[in-house]
């Protein structure tokens, strides 16, 4: 029986994907096989001997040591594009709460209940809650994947100019983008040009503070700013000195700190951005399959530590992870030959320090196999299939 171990709430319809002959599925259980996490963090976790994988049912893995996970032979899954409709649709709802004081006049509206002659206050009131409307204006996106490509689209639908910066744009994302899309390859363009903006990329220790006091300073006066990817990609501090200032109107955010919190001109969301019902099943069925798939075939899809591998194989399947150095291959290809088994098939592919070697074999394969592969100089994890 495989132990399954949740670290956070994660759909049902994802977690009975899982054969319950097979899996046993809990939020407490010691040494699973792979843990199943949303946004949990997991820096601080000794890992046991028997994890595999871990998968993050959903986008960021900021929250996973993922460098440390390699090293110690565990496969770290995402579940790209899982939620980024939801993410998307926030999106335009936060640049529309940006432009229209909607949180503001919805909450002066209710703070009238009670008083004698509401309707006509509200006629008298509202004025003070204009704000201006979204098509015509220029949309920046910084991050053009999964969720940037979808806003860039529905932004143009809604009759926004759209400009967008992503250094390492896939062609699979450029070919989903309409082409009055203008890309520009230098990030202040973004800055110079937009009325909005939102950003929409991965957060790593080399892309906090992407917007800080600099790039706000080069930005329009009154520009609208939105991030609903992660807190540490914009500087609050600076944010907020630049809403004191009248630089920036409005910011709309997913990520609460102190200094954001209870500022005029804030709008602070509750991380709910993939909080819809499609994207929590999209996510959690998309990250079942995914260990799955690597816990009995030894498949990997959507790693984000170690690289894209799969092999329909004819024998036994010999799984190796080890690092991405000369010689490593043949070694552990000799120390099978030297057990006297032959190989079928083979497939191996690395991603940047790692690598990922799968032997199909046939015959007998013997017990010592696996201590040989395992004293190969850089193998990390072996395991066997059959
Ligand atoms: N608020 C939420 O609930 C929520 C939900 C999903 C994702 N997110 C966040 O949004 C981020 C993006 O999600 P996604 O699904 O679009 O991911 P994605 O991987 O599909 O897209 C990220 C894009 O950012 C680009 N990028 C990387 N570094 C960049 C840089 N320095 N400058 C500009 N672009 C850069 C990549 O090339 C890629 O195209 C996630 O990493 C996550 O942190 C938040
Ligand atoms: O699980 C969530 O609710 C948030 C997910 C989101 O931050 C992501 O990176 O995919």
């Amino acid at each position: 029986m495989y132990k399954i171990q949740t670290l956070n709430k994660i759909s049902e319809i994802g977690t009975d994907v899982f054969d319950k002959s097979k899996y046993s599925i809990s939020d407490d259980c010691a040494n699973p096989e792979a843990i199943m996490v949303r946004s949990a963090k997991m820096h601080d976790m000794q890992f046991g001997d028997n994890l595999l994988a871990i998968a993050r049912a959903g986008a960021g893995v900021n929250n996973i040591p993922v460098e440390r996970c390699a090293q110690e032979g565990i496969c770290v899954f995402n579940t790209p594009g899982a939620n980024s409709n939801a993410v998307k649709e926030l999106a335009i709802c936060a640049l529309l709460l940006s432009s229209r004081k909607i949180v503001e006049a919805a909450s002066w509206a209710a703070s009238l209940k009670g008083t004698p002659d509401a309707p006509k206050t509200v006629e008298g009131g509202k004025s003070k809650f204009a704000g201006p409307e979204i098509a015509g204006k220029t949309l920046g996106i910084i991050g053009l994947g999964a969720i940037g490509g979808k806003i860039a689209n529905a932004a143009e639908a809604l009759g926004m100019k759209v400009i967008g910066y992503d250094p390492y744009l896939s062609i699979g994302a450029a070919l989903h983008l309409e082409p009055s899309v203008k890309i520009v390859t230098d990030i202040n363009e973004i800055y110079a040009n937009s009325d909005y903006i939102t950003i929409h990329m991965p957060y790593t220790p080399q892309t906090k503070n992407t917007i800080d006091t600099d790039q706000i300073a080069m930005m329009k006066d009154g520009v609208r700013l939105i991030n609903l990817a992660r807190g540490e990609l914009i500087n609050s501090e600076a944010v907020v000195k630049a809403i004191a200032d009248g630089k920036v109107a409005k910011y709309v955010t997913d990520f609460a700190d102190d200094v954001v919190l209870g500022v005029e001109n804030v709008i602070v969301l509750p991380h709910l951005g993939a909080s819809t019902p499609e994207s929590e099943d999209n996510c959690a069925v998309m990250a079942a399959e995914e260990l799955i798939d690597y816990i009995e075939n030894g498949n990997i899809k959507n790693s984000v530590n170690l690289p894209n591998a799969s092999m329909n194989a004819v024998g036994t399947k010999i799984c190796v992870i080890h690092k991405n150095v000369p010689t490593t291959i043949a070694s552990i290809t000799t120390a099978v030959g030297n057990e006297g088994i032959n190989i079928e098939n083979m497939v191996n592919a690395s991603k940047k320090d790692f690598a990922y070697t799968m032997l199909d074999v046939t015959g007998d394969v013997p017990p010592t196999v696996e201590g040989k592969i395992n004293a190969v100089d850089g193998v990390i994890r072996v395991r066997i299939i059959k």
